[in-house]
């Protein structure tokens, strides 16, 4: 057991490093423009809900201008980020994940995004005119990420042989739709060089959502559970994203899709900054398996739910949760 005397790092939890990757599978890497696409995504998301794509068309430009400008902004002093929080949810946080207990050496800035994206932020600082051009990339930003999802769920449509190519994209689509952007910076934390475990950046849990978009500079740190619970790290990959199936995704295929545990270690020498787009559907919407999925006589696994309901009962949990647990039939 390590003892660190670092009051600061009283509270977070230390993670024992995974065992070197020698038996462990690799990431499925998925080329967009493949015509194998479809299959290898439905594969990906059975087996892990968990896959990178590479040629997926994103201007890197503009990743690089994301990333400059939240580095810029994690460098502001504290009382600055404060004004744009403090997170509940939305805002500027740091060290505390929601709002029941949860912590990790992070701090973020989490964005609700809105149908305009960003117009009607409640965020001091998105409002101001000295962030236009922070604004201006962010919403670029996510309208690249709707057109990246909607491509990899009609591909995903597809591999799963649905007549409609829109019937899970156009859950993600209009103006209802339910989607969050998220920065976060896991600073270095030079403490724990030399020891055989890791600081909690970010705790195991599962995305709520359908599915989420990661992408993160060359500081690796992700770590996805396996089927059999190891845990295997995510090496970083600057050009790429990382899409998560999210638990709503797990529930709309019936359980064939696995929601996919993840959580990241902080580097002990260098800063890691990831930027995640989350596409969660209108509040309204109903999530329940998709009838055009379901086998003769097979019952759903789940009780019937809205979105809103779930997610109400998703930010009342703690992250390491099971949150479908009570949704299960
Ligand atoms: C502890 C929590 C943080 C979280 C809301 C929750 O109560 C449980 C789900 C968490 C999560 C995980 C994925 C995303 O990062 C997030 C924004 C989301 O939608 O669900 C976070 C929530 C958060 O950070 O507020
Ligand atoms: O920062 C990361 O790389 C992952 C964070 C994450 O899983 C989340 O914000 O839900
Ligand atoms: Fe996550």
């Amino acid at each position: 057991m390590v003892v660190l005397a670092n009051p600061v790092l009283d509270q977070i939890s230390l993670i024992k490093s995974p065992d070197s990757g020698d038996n462990l599978p690799s990431i499925p890497t998925i080329d967009l423009s493949s015509p194998n696409s479809p299959e290898a995504i439905v594969r990906a998301c059975k087996e892990f809900g968990f896959f990178k794509v590479t040629n997926h068309g994103v201007s890197m430009d503009l990743v690089e201008k994301i990333e400059a400008e939240a580095v810029k902004f994690f460098a502001l002093p504290l009382l600055d980020k404060e004004k744009s929080g403090p997170s509940n949810p939305f805002g500027y946080g740091s060290k505390k994940i929601g709002l029941n207990g949860d912590v990790g050496w992070l701090e973020y800035l989490l964005l609700a995004v809105g149908s305009e994206p960003f117009s009607e932020s409640s965020l001091a600082f998105l409002r101001d005119p000295s962030s236009s051009s922070f604004r201006s990339a962010l919403v670029e930003y996510v309208l690249s990420m709707r057109k990246l999802v909607c491509q990899v769920l009609e591909l995903m449509a597809d591999g799963l042989q649905l007549k409609q190519r829109d019937t899970i994209s156009k859950l993600l689509q209009g103006s209802e739709c339910d989607e969050i952007f998220r920065l976060n910076h896991y600073p270095p934390c030079p403490l724990l060089q030399g020891f055989n475990c890791g600081l909690t950046g970010f705790g195991e849990h599962t995305d709520p959502q359908i599915v989420s978009v990661l992408r993160s500079n060359g500081t690796s740190g992700l770590q996805i559970a396996l089927k059999d619970g190891r845990w295997v790290s995510v090496p970083s990959d600057r050009e790429a994203f990382f899409i998560n199936v999210g638990d709503s995704l797990q529930v709309l295929t019936n359980g064939r899709f696995r929601s996919v545990k993840h959580r990241v270690i902080a580097n002990s020498l260098k800063s890691r900054v990831s930027m995640i787009y989350f596409g969660g559907p209108p509040v309204a919407q109903r999530i329940a398996p998709l009838p055009q999925l379901m086998e003769e006589g097979e019952q759903s696994l789940y009780k019937d739910f809205t979105w809103g309901e779930y997610k109400r009962a998703a930010y009342k949990s703690r992250l390491g949760d099971y949150r479908l647990g009570p949704f299960e039939l």
